[in-house]
């Protein structure tokens, strides 16, 4: 297969631009097997010169995923011995999944269809061993945030509605916490509809929720239409396997947003996503693995995959033509770990389950390698970010004197 990227990056007809399924395999398709190492010792950090460490994967699960069509990749990062300490190995899951259904059936149908795709996946999790899986941005139903069209709310439920009764049984069966993103319907108070991720406790718990701190408002992310800046902080969350937050989507845009959660201690970030290729992709590798080198944590990025086709037309606002899809929601789901390491990516087409081993004790040891908390100088900022909010605000600016008795 030739393996040339357009020039616009348009997706062929094949739904594959110009036939290449990641960077990776892209990479590794077409350069000389020692150019790839050493590419890869840049993209993917310290131990891949000598390459990830593969996990050896039950047969049950790759029988899973053979028999369901999904991609099964599991990677694994490495720690240093401690004298004082145990390793803290956690396995750790991601899954990425399109649609089931069009999205003119009917609604249940849809989200009953993720459910019956979702749960091979899930099951695939559970019998390798996962003990941390997160799932997709609104993973119960099409993004349908584009449309601006009130019915989709009908997909919206309370923390403890249908899908957290679904992931609730999976995690007690599996001893897993499952961190399942949802449009939330807050029934108590007057009911209010939120982009919230419910934390699912390995008994079949519900541990707590975290509603999206930062709504897009970019191309045809019309989600303030929808709800509201989330109300729940920056809260991480204590399980058996360790401290996990969750950084919903656009989120990750913001530097402050992810120094919250590692303020407050977490040790895995997950970022349950819905983004499409125009728009972000070359951003994506990017902002994860720069937030868990910055904060000291893992990070687990989650993209949903395919092309969501709307029954109505709507536009962008830019004066370029109506349409009725997103574009193309390029999965790519990848971890990625404060040494600025990170696995290779799954597919930008195909539903997948990333796990990935990880000792969590990385994480102490890259604060006293770098000592970035030590030399952050919050106080700076804070008494920054103190004077920058108030109205009486004026940027520290020094200008040139020339620069004003030139122009006048
Ligand atoms: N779901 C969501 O927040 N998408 C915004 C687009 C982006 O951040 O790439």
């Amino acid at each position: 297969m030739d393996h040339m990227i357009s020039e616009n990056g348009e997706t062929s007809a094949e739904g594959s631009i110009c036939g290449y399924d990641s960077l990776h395999q892209l990479l590794s398709a077409n350069l000389k097997p020692e150019l790839y190492q050493e590419v890869n010792r840049l993209l993917l950090g310290r131990n891949c010169g000598r390459s990830l460490e593969q996990i050896v994967l039950p047969e049950s699960a790759k029988a899973l995923s053979s028999k369901h069509d999904f991609d099964l990749q599991a990677a694994s990062f490495s720690a240093d011995k401690e004298q004082m300490r145990n390793p803290r190995v956690v396995r750790v899951g991601l899954i990425q999944n399109s649609i089931a259904l069009p999205t003119t059936a009917p609604f249940s149908d849809q989200t009953r269809g993720i459910f019956d795709k979702l749960k091979p996946i899930i099951d695939a999790a559970g019998v390798a061993g996962v003990n941390i899986l997160c799932l997709q941005e609104a993973w119960t139903m099409p993004f349908a945030f584009c449309t601006r069209e009130r019915r989709w709310c009908e997909f919206a439920e309370p923390v403890d509605g249908e899908s957290t009764k679904f992931l609730q049984e999976l995690a007690k069966k599996y001893n897993m916490v499952i961190v399942s993103p949802i449009l939330e319907r807050d029934i108590d108070h007057g009911e209010v509809l939120w982009n919230t991720a419910v934390i699912i406790g390995n008994n079949g718990n519900i541990i707590g929720k975290h509603r999206k701190n930062h709504i897009p408002r970019v191309g045809d992310f019309n989600e303030s239409t929808y709800y509201m800046e989330g109300d729940t902080g920056h809260p991480v969350f204590e399980t058996v396997f360790g401290k996990i937050a969750v950084n919903i989507c656009y989120g990750r845009h913001h530097p402050l947003n992810w120094l919250a959660f590692g303020l407050n201690g977490a040790e895995i970030v997950f970022n349950p996503s819905a983004t499409v290729g125009e728009l972000s992709e070359p951003m994506w590798p990017i902002e994860a693995r720069n937030a868990a080198i910055a904060n000291s944590y893992f990070v687990g990025s989650i993209n949903r995959v395919g092309t969501e086709v709307f029954p109505n037309p709507f536009t962008s606002g830019d004066g370029k033509p109506q349409h009725n899809d997103f574009g193309h929601f390029y999965g790519s789901s990848h971890f990625s770990a404060p040494d600025a390491s990170c696995t290779p990516s799954l597919s930008r087409y195909k539903d997948g389950l990333l796990i990935s081993d990880m000792d969590l004790n990385l994480c102490r040891q890259y604060k006293d390698k770098w000592g970035f908390r030590m030399t952050a100088r919050y106080e700076v900022y804070a008494d920054l970010l103190a004077k920058y909010i108030k109205p009486d605000f004026k940027p520290q600016v020094v200008s040139d004197p020339l620069l004003h008795k030139n122009s006048t």
